[in-house]
């Protein structure tokens, strides 16, 4: 069975949601998955946002009890580790660099468009040139620079954004695109 992993900041808002749906839409259609979620700067053991909890409610759906912050035990348990945002991304990758060939954004790990995909996987590898580069002291050429920011600028925005302290709606808004990416996911799964 798959064990996936979604990662935000606080698993008390996004990864929780998108935990709990997963669950629910992958036994509606029957595809065995294992699921779990973590906060890359969370506090275990915090409870799960009101208006989170509210959202699984709805769709007759427990999350997880409490908060768990990541660690390595759980990128380790992970076989797709899928993040909420590109920030999330790159903080797995850096403290986890073994989990760089099973860590994706939600958004980015179904998305079909090959021309997308290909900016993607350039921006990753210069993203980790520049990262090198930086801890060892050496020179940023102003053309790598230029490009990580061209190929920024085209491609589409892979971050489901955080409704932490926001209304139910904000927290609708992100369980419905959370959702979307689920179904897509689900069929590559299928
Ligand atoms: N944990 C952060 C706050 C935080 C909590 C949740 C959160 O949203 P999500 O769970 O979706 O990452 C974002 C940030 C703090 O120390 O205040």
């Amino acid at each position: 069975m798959k064990h996936i992993l979604f990662v935000c900041t606080g698993n008390t808002c996004r990864s929780p949601m998108a935990e709990g749906l997963l669950r629910k839409l992958a036994s509606e259609r029957g595809i065995q998955v294992d699921v779990r979620s973590a906060g890359v700067a969370a506090t275990t053991g915090m409870p799960i946002s009101r208006h989170a909890e509210a959202v699984l409610r709805d769709h007759n759906v427990e999350g997880p009890p409490h908060s768990t912050l990541l660690s390595s035990n759980l990128v380790g348990w992970a076989d797709l580790i899928l993040t909420l945002t590109r920030s999330h991304k790159q903080h797995v990758m850096q403290v986890f660099p073994d989990s760089i060939h099973k860590t994706y954004t939600l958004k980015e790990y179904v998305e079909n468009d090959e021309q997308v995909l290909n900016d993607l996987q350039e921006l990753d590898s210069l993203f980790a040139t520049l990262e090198m580069k930086r801890a060892l002291g050496q020179e940023i050429l102003a053309s790598e620079r230029e490009r990580a920011i061209e190929i920024r600028q085209r491609i589409p925005s892979f971050d489901i954004s955080d409704p932490f302290g926001g209304s139910r709606d904000d927290y609708n808004i992100a369980a419905a695109e959370i959702r979307t990416a689920l179904d897509r996911l689900l069929d590559k799964l299928d």
